[in-house]
């Protein structure tokens, strides 16, 4: 066995519940069951998409980091994003533009997709896979800093967002979420995605803290500070092919 498949391995292992691993070492691994829930419930033009995965190659091809969310949450923004009738969503880190297909995918022909990164080589390749995908309403990619965009974007001229998806960097997350805030209509949803860190957030943990973990703790206490006025939150854990990680969900209460 390779290191590579046996560092994969103990991911999946530390994913399972202690207990799990320790009664039946023989129980299924939650990227099993991801792995399952994908044979079933992948949509044609959504987690089964050939050019969604196009596009997933082609970011291998340019050695661009594999940390887009799976297909199954692609899916779940999916669904959330046509449940609430979302017309406008804006994203926080496009990467090669893996969860800006599915956003675009369940919007209206009319809607907007706006996605901010600051690499240019994700950007251009995002691009190519937009076309590739023959996305509809076409994305629109703002290259440059994330805070720095965020702090110029207007809202867009038919109203605020309904959606705000926050997959970028952690060390800045609460003031991408406080600046979201400000572009959200209310009863909008914002997602903060890895924000569970495999436990890392809790201040009890033994790690030191990364920037990354320092950043969403900031978060959480702006949120509980926050005591209610601002959005009604919910964080929830995951485990699957992205290991023990999670997201949090908020909407705009005013
Ligand atoms: C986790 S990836 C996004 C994955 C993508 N949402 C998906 O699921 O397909 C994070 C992205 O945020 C970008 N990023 C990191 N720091 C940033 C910043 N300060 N401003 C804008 N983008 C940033 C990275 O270049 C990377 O492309």
């Amino acid at each position: 066995m390779s290191s590579v498949s046996r560092n994969q391995d103990k991911i999946k292992d530390d994913a399972l519940p202690v207990e799990t691993r320790e009664k039946a070492p023989n129980a299924p691994t939650p990227s099993e069951v991801d792995d399952y829930l994908c044979s079933k419930l992948l949509h044609p033009n959504y987690g089964k998409d050939l050019n969604f995965k196009k596009g997933i190659e082609r970011a291998n091809e340019n050695n661009i980091p594999k940390i887009q969310i799976s297909p199954l949450q692609g899916q779940f923004l999916s669904i959330l994003i046509k449940s609430i009738n979302a017309e406008r969503v804006l994203e926080i880190g496009t990467l090669a533009g893996y969860s800006t297909s599915f956003i675009s995918r369940a919007l209206p022909s009319n809607g907007q997709i706006d996605t901010l990164e600051k690499s240019e080589l994700h950007s251009k390749i995002a691009k190519e896979n937009f076309l590739e995908s023959d996305l509809f309403p076409f994305p629109n990619l703002h290259l440059g800093l994330g805070l720095n965009l965020l702090k110029k974007l207007n809202l867009p001229e038919e109203g605020p967002y309904d959606l705000i998806f926050i997959d970028a960097n952690k060390d800045q997350i609460k003031d991408y979420f406080i600046e979201s805030l400000r572009l959200l209509r209310k009863g909008g949803i914002i997602i903060v995605d890895n924000a569970i860190r495999r436990g890392k957030i809790l201040p009890s943990s033994k790690d030191d803290p990364t920037i990354d973990v320092e950043g969403l703790r900031d978060l959480y206490d702006w949120i509980e500070n926050d005591n209610g006025k601002t959005v009604l939150t919910s964080g929830i854990q995951t485990v699957g092919e992205k290991s023990w990680d999670g997201f949090i969900i908020a909407t705009k209460l005013i």
